[in-house]
C-alpha cells in the first residue's frame, strides 16, 4: 500500500474514525487532505499547544502494549499536558513514522486507539504526517486547546501556605509495567490478566487525562488557584517541577498519599515500598496541584459536586522554611509527625 492508500486507511470512511468523527463545534475550516489544516479558535481564547512522542522499546513493548494501547496512550499522554494547563482540547495532528514490515491491521489497531481517546474527549485529528521507520514504530501527536485569555494554571503559581492535591491513586502505572514485563507475554485484552494486576495494567495502558479537573481548576476564582502539572515522570519529579518554578518547597505527607489496594499488594509480594512507585514510577497522568487554603473546602466541593475527587497530599513553604537543604525543593513526611527528609530529584530520565 503507498503512502497515501495509507493516509486514507487510517483516516477515511473506511478508517476507524476518520475526519468525519470530528466533534460537532470542531471548529476545522480545513482538516486532512490540504498543505495544513486551517482552524478557528474561539472568541477570547489563548491556544495551547504541546507534543509528545511515543517510542518503540522506550515508551511501549510487545510485552506491555496492544497497538490500540498505543494509540490510546499517545492521544492521552498529550491531552493530559493540555489538562495540565486548564485548557480545553480541541485538535491533534499525528505523525507516524513505521516499519514498512508493520501490517496495516495493526496501523489501523493504533487508530482505533488515537481516535476512541480523541472523541471520548472531543478532539478532531486535524493533520499529521505518515513516514516508514528503518527501525521501530514512533508515534508524536500534537496537541492543539484553548483556554480563556490569562486564565492557563502554571507550574510558577505555587506560593507558601498553599495546599498540594492529586487528582487520583499514583504509582498503580509503574507496578502494572514491572508486572507486565516480569509476566514476559504478549500483551493482550486486559481481562486476560489475573484480577489483582488488571487495575495495575489498565493504568498504564490506557490512562484517563484529568481534562475536566483540569478545566474545573482554570475556572476558579483565579487567585484561588496555584501551581498545575500532569504526573508523566512520577510525582517527586513533578513535585520539583512546581518548586523550582515557584522557588518554594512543598511538603509530600507518605500516608495521605493515595494508593491502589492493587499496588500495595503487588508491592508486598515483590517486597516493594509502594511510595516508591508513587514518587518515582511516572505516566499515571493524573495532576498534582495547588491550592489557597483558604480555598481548599470550597475546591472539594465543587469537585465533589462535578462527580471528582481530591486528595489532599502536602503544602508548600517557603524555600528553606523547614529546615532542609537544598532550600528549594521537595520533602516527604514518612508517617504523621515525622520529620521531612529531601526527596531526590529523580523519575524517570531519557538521558540520566
Ligand atoms: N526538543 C525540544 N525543543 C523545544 N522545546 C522542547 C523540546 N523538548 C521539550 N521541550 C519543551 O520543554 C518543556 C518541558 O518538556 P517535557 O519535560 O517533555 O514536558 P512534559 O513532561 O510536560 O511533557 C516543554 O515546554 C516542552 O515544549
Ligand atoms: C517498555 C517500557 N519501559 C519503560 C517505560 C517507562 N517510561 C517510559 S517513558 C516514561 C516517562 C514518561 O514519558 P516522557 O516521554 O518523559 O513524557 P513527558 O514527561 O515528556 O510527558 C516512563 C516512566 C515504559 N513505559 N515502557
Ligand atoms: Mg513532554
Ligand atoms: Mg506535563
Ligand atoms: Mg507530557
Amino acid at each position: 500500500m503507498d503512502e497515501f492508500a495509507l493516509i486514507r486507511m487510517l483516516n477515511g470512511p473506511r478508517g476507524h474514525g476518520g475526519g468525519k468523527r470530528s466533534p460537532d463545534d470542531s471548529g476545522v475550516t480545513v482538516g486532512i487532505g490540504d498543505d495544513a489544516a486551517v482552524l478557528r479558535p474561539g472568541s477570547g481564547t489563548e491556544l495551547v499547544v504541546s507534543c509528545d512522542t511515543m517510542v518503540d522499546g522506550v515508551h511501549f513493548k510487545p510485552e506491555t502494549m496492544t497497538f490500540a494501547d498505543i494509540g490510546y496512550k499517545a492521544m492521552a499522554s498529550n491531552l493530559s499536558d493540555l489538562a495540565a494547563m486548564g485548557a480545553r482540547p480541541r485538535w491533534a495532528l499525528v505523525a507516524l513514522a513505521a516499519p514498512r514490515s508493520l501490517p496495516a491491521d495493526k496501523l489501523q489497531g493504533l487508530y482505533d486507539g488515537l481516535y476512541a481517546c480523541a472523541e471520548k474527549y472531543a478532539t478532531a485529528i486535524v493533520g499529521g504526517d505518515t513516514t516508514s521507520s528503518p527501525s521501530g514504530l514512533v508515534v508524536t501527536v500534537t496537541v492543539i486547546g484553548e483556554v480563556k485569555q490569562g486564565r492557563a494554571l502554571l507550574r510558577s503559581a505555587a506560593q507558601p501556605g498553599d495546599a498540594v492535591f492529586v487528582t487520583g491513586p499514583l504509582g498503580g502505572s509503574a507496578a502494572g509495567l514491572r508486572a507486565m514485563l516480569e509476566r514476559r507475554e504478549a500483551a493482550g485484552p486486559l481481562e486476560l490478566l489475573p484480577e489483582r494486576l488488571r487495575p495495575l495494567a489498565r493504568a498504564h495502558r490506557l490512562p484517563e487525562p484529568r481534562i475536566q479537573a483540569g478545566q474545573l481548576l482554570a475556572a476558579v476564582e483565579p487567585r484561588q488557584c496555584g501551581a498545575l502539572n500532569d504526573i508523566s515522570d512520577g510525582l517527586a519529579s513533578e513535585a520539583w517541577e512546581i518548586a523550582e518554578a515557584s522557588g518554594v518547597t512543598l511538603i509530600l505527607h507518605g500516608e495521605r498519599i493515595p494508593l491502589m489496594d492493587e499496588l500495595r499488594e503487588y508491592a508486598a509480594a515483590v517486597q516493594a515500598d509502594p511510595l516508591e512507585f508513587a514518587l518515582y514510577g511516572g505516566e499515571d497522568y493524573e495532576l498534582v496541584g495547588t491550592v489557597r487554603p483558604d480555598y481548599r473546602a470550597e475546591l472539594e466541593r465543587m469537585f465533589e459536586q462535578a462527580g471528582l475527587r481530591l486528595w489532599f497530599v502536602g503544602e508548600v513553604a517557603a524555600a528553606g522554611e523547614d529546615g532542609t537543604d537544598p532550600a528549594i525543593g521537595v520533602t516527604l513526611i514518612r508517617s504523621e509527625g515525622g520529620v521531612p527528609a529531601p526527596v531526590g530529584k529523580r523519575g524517570y530520565n531519557h538521558f540520566a
